[in-house]
C-alpha cells in the first residue's frame, strides 16, 4: 500500500499538530455553545475521532454520511445522502468537520440542509482545503492545510475505498488510477 504513495504530503505529526491548533480555536470560539460536531462520513472519521479530543468543552457528536465521488477521482456531480444525522439539529450550533474541501458541492448540500433545518449556527472546520478544486462557493472557517491540485489519500481519504488507514496524508501515484 505505501508503495503506491508518490509523496508524503502531511506526517503524523505534522496531522496531530493541526489537529490541536484547530481543537484549541473551537474550544475557545465554543466554550459556552454546547456545539453538534458533525462528522462527514466516511473521510472526516479519524480527524473528528483526533479534534474532539483536542476540544476540553461541552459538546454533543453526530454523523452523516454523503458521497460523490463513489470511490473515484473525480466529483460525480452529485451529493447523495447515505446516511442522515441522528439528532434534531433546531437551534444548535453546528460544527461540520471534514476531511477534505474540494469542488465544495458536499459542502454546499449539508450548509443548505442544515440551515432549513433551523441550525443556528454553521461553520466549517476541514484538515484539507484544496481552493484550486472549487466549482462552487465553499469557505471554511477552520483549516489544517491548503493543498495543491493532486489526488490525496490517507488519514480517511480514499481511491476506491482503500488507503483511509494510512496514518498520513500522501498523493496518490497517478499510474494507480489512471486508465482505470
Ligand atoms: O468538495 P467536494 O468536491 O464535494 O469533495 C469533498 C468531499 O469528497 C469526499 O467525500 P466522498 O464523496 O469521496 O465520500 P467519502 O468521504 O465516503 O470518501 C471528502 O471526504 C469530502 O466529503
Ligand atoms: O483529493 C482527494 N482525495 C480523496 N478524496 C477526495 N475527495 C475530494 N478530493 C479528494
Ligand atoms: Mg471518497
Amino acid at each position: 500500500m505505501n508503495n503506491d504513495i508518490e509523496k508524503i504530503l502531511y506526517s503524523v505529526d505534522d496531522i496531530h499538530e493541526a489537529a490541536s491548533r484547530l481543537g484549541k480555536q473551537l474550544a475557545d470560539d465554543y466554550r459556552d455553545k454546547n456545539p453538534m460536531m458533525v462528522c462527514v462520513l466516511k473521510g472526516a472519521v479519524l480527524f473528528m475521532a483526533d479534534v474532539i479530543r483536542e476540544m476540553p468543552v461541552y459538546s454533543t457528536i453526530d454523523f452523516v454520511d454523503v458521497s460523490s465521488y463513489n470511490g473515484g477521482t473525480e466529483s460525480s456531480g452529485q451529493v447523495e445522502l447515505v446516511t442522515d444525522l441522528s439528532s434534531d439539529v433546531q437551534g444548535r450550533d453546528i460544527v461540520l468537520v471534514e476531511d477534505i474541501i474540494d469542488t465544495g458541492r458536499t459542502l454546499a448540500y449539508l450548509i443548505d440542509l442544515l440551515k432549513d433545518r433551523g441550525a443556528n449556527s454553521i461553520s466549517v472546520c476541514t484538515l484539507l482545503d484544496k481552493p484550486s478544486g472549487r466549482v462552487v462557493e465553499a469557505k471554511a472557517d477552520y483549516v489544517g492545510f491548503e493543498v495543491p491540485n493532486e489526488f490525496l489519500v490517507g488519514y480517511g481519504l480514499d481511491y476506491q475505498g482503500q488507503y483511509r488507514n494510512l496514518p498520513y496524508i500522501g498523493i496518490l501515484k497517478p499510474s494507480v488510477y489512471l486508465d482505470k
